[in-house]
């Protein structure tokens, strides 16, 4: 049978800042409702990349297809909506309610979004009605990272695009928001596309790991791949850190 189309279809990206090669000549296949995660050394290029597919950056070579479609043909807004994206660095906006901040992807594109499904997003990352009102900084680091969830979701989107979405949280909640999101991805058919500098994470949450060294992917294996050996050098030696950990504990634990 026929491999089904790839939801996103990234062709020779490539992006330079004077003398960096920042991504060079990308291509890559994403399977409709895959978790894929993006690791590397920082400086590898996983965040222009990850830019590169909702225009936040332009690419100076190749071209990224959406479902087939050339995203550089879409409607700015109608891209928005059909990508969430969750940023380091682009965060709630301080003056904005929760209710504001959820609702500025629709607001965006001419829709309006009512209480009862501002109360169903703010369920969907587990928190209750009673935050609708508050401004970004009466939340902690973990719900503003809830909200920034439901803000990505807000507009049903196909693809998730998240930078680190829990780099600044504490191991506990960073731990349960990533499983918080791995439902979510089933439950909502989504395709994720995660960075992260963390490969225990990129193993526990993701189907695909893809690494990149100096703006090229170099390893594109499954986690159980990753974990017996294969994807080469800098693949393993990414490997070899949470697998250290476990050791240690393990040798701890006696
Ligand atoms: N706007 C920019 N102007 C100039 N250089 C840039 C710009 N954005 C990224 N770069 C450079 O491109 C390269 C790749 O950066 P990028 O942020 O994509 O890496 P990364 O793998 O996401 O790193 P990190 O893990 O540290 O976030 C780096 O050398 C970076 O300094």
């Amino acid at each position: 049978m026929a491999e089904p189309a790839p939801i996103l279809s990234l062709q020779d990206v490539t992006k330079r800042y004077g003398a960096i090669q920042a991504v060079d000549g990308v291509s890559l296949d994403l399977a409709d409702r895959s978790f894929v995660a993006l690791v590397g050394a920082s400086g590898s290029g996983k965040s222009t990349l990850l830019k590169t597919i909702n225009r936040l950056v332009e690419p100076d070579k190749g071209a990224i297809l959406l479902e087939g479609e050339d995203i550089r043909r879409l409607e700015p807004h109608a891209l928005r909506r059909r990508m969430g994206y969750v940023f380091q660095g682009i965060g709630l906006f301080p003056h904005m309610t929760v209710t504001e901040n959820i609702a500025i992807g629709p607001r965006i594109a001419g829709a309006t979004i009512d209480a009862a499904r501002v109360g169903a997003l703010l369920q969907l990352v587990e928190l209750d009605g009673s935050y609708s009102a508050r401004l970004p900084h009466e939340l902690s680091g973990g719900q503003r990272q809830r909200i920034g969830v439901a803000r990505a979701l807000a507009c049903n989107p196909q693809v998730l695009l998240m930078d680190e979405p829990f780099g600044a949280l504490d191991p506990v909640t960073r731990n349960a928001l990533g499983r918080k999101v791995r439902d979510l991805h089933i439950r909502l058919g989504l395709t994720t596309l995660m960075v992260t500098h963390d490969m225990a994470e990129a193993l526990l949450l993701a189907d695909r790991v893809l690494v990149m060294e100096q703006g090229r992917i170099v390893a594109d294996c499954t986690p159980h791949e990753l974990l017996a050996g294969d994807g080469g050098s800098t693949a393993q030696a990414l490997v070899a850190v949470p697998r250290e950990q476990a050791r240690a504990l393990a040798e701890l634990a006696g």
